[in-house]
């Protein structure tokens, strides 16, 4: 089959993670016979160098032309000066929201070979860790109304505000239950419902879809607590679902689960078939071009992708159990690294994981 991927590299590790990202995806197509067509386009810092503007129209067209989008990830402390709304994470949120990718799915499962990464102790850890982080992400702080106020007077202020529908939330939960009907059938709600009128909104709503879902067990949890739960006893969660911020945050934390956010992937999905596919982590700017970087969430993410929009779950199996593969093989990239192991770099990584497949 005959797949158009968009391709946004972006700043910082992201040309260094898709770039292996690609020659995986090349890879699997020469073996299952598929043609993946690649088109590389601008968002993020280096689109503001190149055309004066995080998210250029093109871009958004291109990527709803394609079958699906693969990013790298944006931003850098070359832009941290620019005022909000000319940033390159603004490329993100403009992305998310023009393609309609409400949900984000954030899976984080530690594998076996990287227990000795993982900061948890072993008994916390027992026979592994599986959670799914479900952050809504079209809504909530990131796109409520903000600005400054008197702007440039004396005694300013800044503010941001939260607020949902009860549609928005009504299709996170569907989301939510739906992936934990294909689990463990437990679904953790987080928010702040204790202070935040969105949060009891929030509440409400996920607690009339889970009566469409009677086989699933719901608990609903403050989002400071979840924060300190994730590392007493993340065995209690199997899915999770929050909102824009909470998710954005506790997904950073869950990723310490895996052994490293470079270990983290994400899908971004609609009501269409077309998602984008991401790493959690950032642009690092402190390894960028260095070949330090971990390539396994973008590889990751691009197994989310086969599965999710095209359909081809052998194909994204043989991904991941490569991934598997080579890091039973005592693989590392430097943020996984123990004891023992042998380092390898981004490139490395990426030839390692090609040969497996
Ligand atoms: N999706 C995105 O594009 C995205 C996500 C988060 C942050 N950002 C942006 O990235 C920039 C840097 O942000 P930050 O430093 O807060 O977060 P970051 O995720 O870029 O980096 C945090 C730490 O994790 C390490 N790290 C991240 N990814 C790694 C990988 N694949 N392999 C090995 N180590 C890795 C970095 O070296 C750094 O020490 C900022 O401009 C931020 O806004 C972009
Ligand atoms: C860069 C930023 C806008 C983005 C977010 O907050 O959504 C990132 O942190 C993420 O997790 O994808
Ligand atoms: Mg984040």
């Amino acid at each position: 089959m005959k797949f158009k991927i968009a391709t946004i590299p972006g700043d910082g590790i992201g040309p260094d993670i898709i770039e292996q990202t690609i020659l995986v995806l090349e890879k699997i197509g020469a073996k299952y016979g598929h043609q993946f067509e690649f088109q590389e386009v601008l968002a993020g810092g280096c689109a503001i160098d190149a055309v004066g503007e995080p998210l250029p129209q093109e871009t958004i067209e291109v990527c709803k032309k394609s079958d699906s989008v693969l990013l790298g990830a944006v931003g850098g402390p070359k832009w941290d000066n620019l005022p909000g709304n000319g940033r390159p994470e603004q490329a993100l949120l403009g992305l998310r929201s023009a393609l309609g990718l409400y949900a984000n799915l954030r899976p984080a499962v530690l594998h076996e070979a990287l227990k000795d990464a993982c900061p948890l102790k072993p008994e916390i850890i027992g026979d592994g860790l599986d959670i799914c982080v479900v952050r809504e992400l079209t809504g909530g702080i990131y796109f409520g109304d903000r600005g400054r106020r008197p702007e440039g007077k004396l005694g300013e202020e800044a503010y941001d505000t939260e607020a949902y529908s009860v549609g928005e939330v009504e299709r996170i939960a569907k989301t939510a239950f739906d992936i934990a009907m294909k689990r463990n059938k437990k679904v953790t709600s987080v928010d702040k419902a204790n202070i935040l009128e969105s949060s009891r909104l929030w509440r409400s709503v996920v607690n009339e879809v889970a009566k469409q879902y009677p086989e699933v067990t719901l608990e609903h949890m403050y989002v400071d607590n979840a924060a300190m739960q994730l590392v007493r006893d993340p065995k209690q969660f199997d899915v999770m679902v929050t909102t824009n911020m909470f998710g954005d945050i506790l997904s950073d934390e869950a990723s310490m689960i895996t052994g490293s956010i470079g270990m983290l992937p994400s899908a971004s999905l609609g009501e269409g078939g077309l998602g984008m596919y991401e790493p959690i982590h950032g642009s690092a700017p402190d390894i960028a071009g260095q070949d330090k970087a971990n390539p396994i969430a973008t590889v990751l993410s691009a197994a989310m992708m086969l599965r999710y929009s095209f359909g081809l779950e052998e194909e994204a199996n043989t991904i991941e159990e490569a991934v598997t593969k080579v890091l039973n093989l005592g693989y590392r990239t430097g943020d996984i690294m123990s004891a023992g192991m042998k380092l390898v770099g981004t490139k490395g990584m990426g030839k390692l994981l090609i040969d497996a497949i």
